[in-house]
């Protein structure tokens, strides 16, 4: 798929590994909705992009994606300015094992979420021009993340959710592929703000620390590029591609 003139859509695009996406994104010549909670991070990122990419390819969004009257809005409004939706990339996600309800709020039902509302726009069957559906789970989608396993269960939930959708799309012709993306640890906010929420976990820091060393850290840009082929490729559909430090593996499940 050719990115130029596309039309795609980001959740929690203000920061980390979102922020990556849409700037990869643009550089192909596709236009962004910017959707995010973290209004001031928005808007100076906003003025970035601006600048770089010009005034009309891209549009913030202020969304909570728990919120599905604040989704209905910003996918409607993403749709009115840009004309449709081609690309949705789902990835705003926290680590909470305190408030961890919020975590199957943000990482799971929003998938869900965005998902269905990104499919009334791009289903062929009901006047849709097709599309593609990426979804940001993690590596503690497919091991566990024994420091966080609500966290963990999310995003085994995103990846199950993301191989469901794709056999249902195959099987009734939405004409829209599916894929999910599982990075190990990437450098962004997310990882040292979770030191204060592992909640009755806090005593496994340690060792999710050493984890996390032994397994080495990913950056924003590694993971963008695996981004961009699970769009890119129209080959890819159902697939889930685990990304780590010198490692780009396409997963096999065993097959029943
Ligand atoms: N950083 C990692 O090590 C890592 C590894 C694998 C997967 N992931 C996943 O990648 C995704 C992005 O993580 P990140 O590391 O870039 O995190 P981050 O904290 O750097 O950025 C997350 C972005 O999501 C936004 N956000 C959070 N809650 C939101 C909400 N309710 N509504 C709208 N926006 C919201 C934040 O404002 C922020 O801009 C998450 O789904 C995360 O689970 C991260
Ligand atoms: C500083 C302590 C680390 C806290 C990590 C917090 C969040 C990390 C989120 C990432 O999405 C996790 C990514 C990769 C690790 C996941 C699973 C490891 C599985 C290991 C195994 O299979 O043995």
């Amino acid at each position: 798929m050719a990115l130029r003139n596309k039309v795609a859509l980001v959740t929690g695009a203000a920061m980390g590994i979102g922020r990556g996406i849409t700037e990869i994104l643009l550089q192909h010549g596709a236009k962004v909705a910017l959707l995010d909670v973290n209004e001031t991070a928005a808007r100076g990122l906003m003025e970035v992009l601006k600048k770089q990419f010009g005034q009309e390819r891209s549009l913030f969004l202020k969304c909570n994606v728990e919120s599905e009257e604040q989704m209905k809005a910003a996918f409607q409004k993403t749709v009115e300015v840009f004309g449709g939706i081609d690309i949705l990339c789902n990835n705003a996600g926290i680590v909470n094992e305190s408030a961890w309800e919020k975590t199957v709020s943000i990482n799971l039902v929003a998938v869900i979420r965005g998902t269905y509302l990104a499919l009334e726009h791009m289903n062929k069957l009901t006047q849709g021009q097709g599309g593609v559906i990426v979804n940001i789970a993690s590596m503690a989608g497919i091991g566990p993340l024994l420091s966080s396993p609500v966290y963990t269960a999310t995003k085994n939930g995103v990846v199950g959710f993301t191989r469901a959708m794709a056999a249902a799309s195959i099987a009734s012709g939405y004409g829209v592929r599916f894929n999910v993306l599982c990075p190990s640890f990437v450098k962004t906010g997310l990882i040292p703000s979770t030191s204060s929420n592992m909640g009755q976990f806090s005593h496994l820091f340690d060792a999710a620390n050493q984890l996390m060393e032994k397994i080495g850290i990913l950056t924003v840009p590694e993971v963008a590029e695996c981004f961009l082929e699970l769009v890119t490729d129209e080959t890819k559909n159902g697939e889930a591609l685990l990304v780590m430090p010198k490692v780009k593996k396409y997963v096999t499940f065993p097959s029943l």
